[in-house]
């Protein structure tokens, strides 16, 4: 039989290597290996208290970790700050909360992008100064189906149209690679669909990492699973590889017929 091809660092975008974190001697991550091949779409999923936020915040340097390494691209990023590794490529999605409640959805994401510029936001910047902003920011909105929105504030957004300007954030600083925190998180039903949509879409010539607790969401979108359980990597795989796992079956839910 044929050996499967090689891999090497360059096909991983972003890896972790015997990563770990002790909070005051619990270990809430363990030796976790992670490589998220560049280009695809992968998701770390698990039951609660698995590690899953804490590895995200290790992985986009929010934590600093007690053992391990994070490269990005094959270059260590352990010891860069946040700041630093956005402006390699390495960006996480921000929160709704991050988002300015009564600023339009045009002047959002013109914040990000002045952020991505490297230029702080400032409430009194002159209008002229960051007018040249708005067609960039019209192009974000519009690869978000926002175009239409741009000037209510995002008060005035339903639930998955938040995210979307969210989403749209997160775009404005160009990324390589994107890192999404539970991006379906409270959603109901009728976002559901779009947003997994229009994640999809944006990954596309990008790769992405996702924390997702909606399996109908993982199945559809992601290549690559790994499945955490009490901190370590219970297993990884496709969608169909981790759901037969029973293992995972046993760990994740607790029954046959649960994932
Ligand atoms: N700052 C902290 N101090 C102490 N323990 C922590 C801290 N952060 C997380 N933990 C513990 O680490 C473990 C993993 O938590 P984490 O939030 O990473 O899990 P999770 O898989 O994201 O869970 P959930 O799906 O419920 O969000 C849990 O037992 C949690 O209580």
């Amino acid at each position: 039989m044929k050996a499967p091809p090689e891999q090497n660092a360059g096909d991983y975008a972003l890896e972790a290597c015997n990563l770990g974190k002790s909070f005051g001697g619990f270990d809430a991550v363990k030796g976790v290996n992670l490589k998220v091949r560049r280009g695809s779409v992968h998701a770390l999923i698990g039951p609660n208290g698995a590690g899953k936020t804490t590895c995200f915040n290790l992985l986009t340097k929010t934590l600093t970790p007690t053992t391990g390494k994070v490269l990005l691209d094959g270059k260590d990023i352990t010891h860069l700050r946040t700041s630093e590794v956005a402006r390699l490529g390495l960006v996480r999605s921000f929160q709704i909360s991050a988002t300015f409640p009564h600023l339009t959805c045009l002047e959002n994401v013109r914040v990000a992008l002045q952020s991505g510029h490297g230029k702080s936001f400032r409430f009194w910047s002159p209008i002229s100064s960051v007018e040249p902003l708005n067609g960039q920011a019209m192009d974000l909105l519009e690869q978000v189906g926002l175009a239409e929105s741009a000037a209510l504030t995002a008060t005035e957004l339903s639930y998955g149209k938040k995210r979307a300007l969210e989403i749209a954030t997160t775009l404005a600083l160009e990324p390589r690679v994107m890192l999404l925190d539970e991006p379906t998180a409270g959603m109901g039903h009728e976002d559901i669909a779009p947003i997994t949509e229009l994640i999809r879409k944006v990954s596309a010539g990008r790769t992405t990492l996702i924390v997702e607790h909606n399996l109908s969401v993982v199945s559809n979108l992601c290549e690559r699973i790994t499945v955490l359980q009490h901190g370590e990597v219970l297993v990884e795989g496709t969608y169909d590889e981790v759901s037969r796992n029973e293992e995972v079956i046993t760990a994740y839910m607790g029954g046959v017929d649960a994932l």
